[in-house]
């Protein structure tokens, strides 16, 4: 497992009326093998997960992925974290599904029939081989998701950070990712809405108005997110 840790980790942004934080001083390590982010809309969660691939620097503390700093090492965290977005058109970005994942290998994979063969191998699988030369804006949703995912997944990430990766998803493509994901050898930090996914982490931790509320086993973390929505 990676070490990941968050060193009194703030995010500030500007707002309107002047700075708005929209996560509060964080310290945290993670080091389980599946840890799921849950909380409200708007309470912080994306945010936390954008920190530990440095997509979000912090504005005051620092994150690190064993012992590199996301902000002044952030290419090298980036080979070691892969983010999988809630919406997979934000991550594939070239016209067929082959090609799309054999831009994931460039840096790894320096002869261009190499990386079509590599790429092929990656689809076979995750069961997309027989869609490698369509179209990605032909495939559906979860063939998208699906994508996307194998993409992040063929660079061999050491930890796989997914925000909210079957929010559009129905019910057997939500089952099928979540297998997927749970059957990773990799680290996972698993941001979602979805509480029966959550539950089966290791660990939970609850983002509520910007902090974490909540840290624990995740059986609990969902409890006490559950106890916090019927107080409010
Ligand atoms: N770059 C930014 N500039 C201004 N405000 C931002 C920025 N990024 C996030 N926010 C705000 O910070 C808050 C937390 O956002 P974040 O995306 O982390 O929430 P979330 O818990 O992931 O929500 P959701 O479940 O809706 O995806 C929100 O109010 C959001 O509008």
């Amino acid at each position: 497992m990676a070490d990941i840790s968050l060193d009194s980790a703030a995010v500030t942004v500007d707002g309107p009326d002047g700075p708005v934080t929209i996560l509060e001083p964080t310290t945290l390590v993670l080091r389980e093998q599946r840890i799921a982010v849950i909380g409200a809309n708007g309470s912080g969660k994306s945010t936390l997960a954008r920190l530990l691939n440095g997509l979000v620097r912090p504005s005051n503390g620092s994150v690190s992925v064993d012992g590199l700093d996301t902000a002044s090492d952030g290419a090298a965290v980036r080979r070691r974290v892969g983010f999988v977005f809630t919406d997979p058109e934000a991550q594939l970005v070239m016209p067929t599904v082959a090609e799309d994942v054999a831009l994931s290998l460039r840096r790894s994979t320096s002869s261009a029939g190499q990386r079509r063969a590599r790429a092929l191998d990656v689809l076979d699988r995750y069961g997309l081989r027989e869609l490698a030369d369509v179209s990605v804006h032909a495939l559906s949703g979860g063939q998208k998701q699906l994508l996307a995912l194998a993409g992040v997944l063929a660079t061999d990430p050491a930890v796989l950070v997914a925000d909210e990766p079957t929010t559009l998803l129905d019910l057997r493509n939500t089952q099928r990712i979540a297998e997927l994901l749970f059957s990773l050898a990799q680290q996972l930090i698993l941001v979602t809405h979805d509480l029966a996914l959550a539950e089966r982490c290791e660990r939970g931790i609850v983002v509520d108005a910007a902090r974490v509320a909540f840290d624990g086993a995740a059986g609990d973390a969902v409890k006490h997110y559950r106890r916090l929505v019927s107080e409010a």
